[in-house]
């Protein structure tokens, strides 16, 4: 196997940037009464990994990333972000979702600018914002697009506006919902491109809810797999020894992604 990079993630004392402690969640439903989707999870996250959640259909991935957003409750447990409990949505969290929720009436910059605005970013100057709106999405290659609406970009351009608002709002910890799950093939394999770059020289901590083994493969320092749900739980916690930067081609061809590959799809498609 390869040799991991060093980050600061393995400086010893250093509190994890995330920590997801003996967290249980259920919802009740009218005709199939309590369902426990979540048994105890727990898990860490070290400042500045990339982590990625694959598991079965249902097995609760979303719900989990919901609770880090503190956009959902634990029914027991605890989220915290380095020193402070997650109850609700903070600033500290970004969110990127599958479907690109953009404002219609608004072009593309002026969605990041107002997400800046709203986030707080009002302590910088309105020509600070608009410098960094451009930034952005000058990184995710859409300045051509800049003042376009969503109504006139292609999907892939839309979901590259959500991932240009969520890095400009500089949260600490960027949690991506199946980020790329409703593009093509061929645009999904330029994103992923895009988001190993943009993750590599920022550096920030990520946490990837996704379906597809290869971009957990590409892009994740970690990779934890819940099991068959009901009351799902990690059964699995994979280090992805590739070092960075990281090169598709090279990785793919190696024969540890073919190994860690297989053992990925084994345990997905183990019955529960
Ligand atoms: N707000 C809610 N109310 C009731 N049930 C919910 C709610 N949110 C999620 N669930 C249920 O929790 C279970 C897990 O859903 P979740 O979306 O977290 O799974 P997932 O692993 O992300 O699925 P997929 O891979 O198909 O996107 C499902 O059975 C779903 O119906």
């Amino acid at each position: 196997m390869g040799t991991t990079i060093e980050t600061d993630a393995q400086l010893p004392g250093k509190p994890p940037a995330l920590e997801i402690s003996k967290v249980t969640k259920g919802f009740a439903h009218r005709r199939r009464g309590f369902q426990q989707v979540l048994g105890e999870v727990s898990f860490s996250v070290d400042e500045g990994e990339f982590i990625s959640i694959i598991g079965p259909s249902g097995s609760g991935k979303s719900t989990l990333l919901k609770l880090i957003a503190g956009l959902e409750s634990p029914d027991q447990g605890h989220v915290r972000l380095t020193d402070e409990q997650i109850a609700a949505p903070s600033r500290r969290l970004g969110v990127v979702f599958q479907q690109h929720v953009l404002l219609p009436w608004l072009t593309a910059k002026q969605n990041v600018l107002f997400a800046l605005q709203a986030h707080g970013a009002s302590r910088r100057s309105a020509a600070e914002r608009e410098s960094l709106a451009e930034h952005w999405l000058g990184l995710v290659q859409l300045s051509e697009a800049q003042d376009l609406k969503p109504g006139e970009l292609s999907g892939g351009m839309q979901q590259r506006v959500g991932i240009a608002r969520a890095f400009a709002l500089e949260s600490e910890v960027l949690l991506l919902d199946e980020p790329l799950g409703a593009l093509d093939a061929l645009t999904r394999h330029a994103l992923q491109l895009q988001l190993l770059r943009l993750s590599e020289q920022q550096r920030r901590t990520f946490v990837l809810v996704t379906h597809d083994v290869d971009e957990a493969l590409l892009l994740s320092d970690r990779i934890l797999v819940l099991s068959h749900g009901p009351q799902a739980r990690i059964q699995q916690d994979l280090r992805v020894p590739f070092r960075r930067p990281r090169d598709r081609t090279a990785i793919e061809s190696s024969e540890d992604y073919l190994t860690l590959r297989r053992e990925l799809l084994e345990s997905l498609t183990a019955q529960p």
